[in-house]
């Protein structure tokens, strides 16, 4: 029988503890298994409308194989083509009936200039690793190639600045998912229109991913940057994230079947006297929601930049509020 270890830090008590299946209260789990991937045989039931040259760049991982894969089901046309942090990998990875080419960090360049001449309307996704956000930003803006990053983590500011000074295009956004959007422009909105309103209360996180991932969630961090502008107090160095598959399983409650692949989100609100206290929870299985906002992100980076908007840096928000979330 496995042993339930205590992570690092813990709430006290824990959220996910007190109302984890061990002690009988409905865990916060996906009850089903996550959405079907889209397949090539719903391109044809969801056309996408437009279609232009798409460019995803992570494809030796899995956001990246889950976006390419949406794409071509929403008839986009997938540039064969995508990028590696190793040199010499001379690997190709197939997504249906395309086998993308994989290249190394010292011709990424020259692949990607050659791919602009042949594709001038591309439109690059990336899905990477934290230390590439930069690079890789610096790379697309170098070119002028427009590009959605999904990649988390990096230098924002620095990040921001690239596409700010080379006035490309770009949509940059930690979370693609349609629903978890919402959530953020909500929380967003409320920040805005009242500023305080949570003055005093303290805040706990507790984020749980795939073993793999590097970073600190990126949602959350957009996510407690608004409880702060509510008011409420947050200590970075506290922030609980797991990423134990045990801890995982048998305390906050991830299905066995998304170990591999899971966002479970909570925040914690407690007011000074402790007398009141609130919950938010976001848990997400798979990885199909974020798949699928990307490629709507990528049709609406494509479209403003055909229409030449002055407006060049966007978020998820933007799609959302214009309607162009499937
Ligand atoms: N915005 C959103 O909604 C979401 C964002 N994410 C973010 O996407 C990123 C990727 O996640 P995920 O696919 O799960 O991670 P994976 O580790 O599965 O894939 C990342 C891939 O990036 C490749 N890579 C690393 N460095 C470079 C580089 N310099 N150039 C090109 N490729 C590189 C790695 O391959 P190799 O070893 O071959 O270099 C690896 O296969 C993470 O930052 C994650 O937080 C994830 C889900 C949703
Ligand atoms: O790496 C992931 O998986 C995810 N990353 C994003 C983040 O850092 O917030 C979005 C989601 O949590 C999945």
């Amino acid at each position: 029988m496995l042993s339930l270890r205590a992570p690092p830090r813990t709430l006290s008590p824990s959220p996910w503890r007190r109302r984890g299946r061990l002690d009988g209260f409905a865990a916060p789990r996906c009850v089903s298994a996550a959405p079907p991937a889209t397949t090539l045989e719903t391109a044809t039931a969801r056309p996408a409308g437009v279609s232009f040259p798409i460019l995803v760049n992570g494809c030796t991982g899995k956001m990246g194989v889950s976006v390419a894969e949406a794409a071509t089901s929403r008839g986009l046309h997938l540039v064969p083509v995508s990028f590696s942090s190793r040199e010499n990998l001379d690997k190709t990875i197939q997504i249906g009936d395309i086998d993308v080419e994989i290249y190394g960090p010292s011709a990424r360049e020259d692949v990607l200039s050659s791919v602009i001449d042949e594709f001038p309307d591309v439109i690059v996704v990336d899905y990477t690793a934290p230390n590439s956000v930069n690079s890789n930003a610096e790379l697309y803006c170098k070119l002028g190639v427009p590009f959605v990053m999904g990649t988390t983590g990096g230098d924002q500011q620095l990040l921001y600045k690239s596409v700010q000074d080379s006035n490309n295009y770009a949509l940059i956004s930690p979370q693609m998912g349609k629903q978890v959007v919402a959530f953020l422009a909500a929380m967003e909105t409320i920040a805005e229109q009242f500023p305080g309103a949570f003055s005093g209360y303290r805040l706990e996180v507790l984020e749980s991913h795939q073993a793999g991932k590097l970073d600190t969630s990126g949602t959350a961090k957009a996510v407690i940057a608004c409880f702060e502008k509510l008011g409420a107090v947050f200590d970075m160095d506290r922030m609980v994230k797991i990423r134990d598959p045990e801890q995982q399983l048998y305390m906050v409650g991830v299905p066995e079947e998304h170990i591999e692949g899971h966002a479970f989100h909570l925040y914690h609100l407690t007011s000074p006297d402790d007398s009141v206290s609130f919950e938010f929870q976001h848990n997400v299985c798979g990885r199909s929601i974020y798949a699928e906002g990307s490629v709507d992100a990528a049709v609406f980076l494509y479209k403003k930049v055909q229409s030449m908007d002055p407006k060049r840096i966007y978020n998820m928000i933007d799609v959302l509020q214009e309607g162009d979330m499937r």
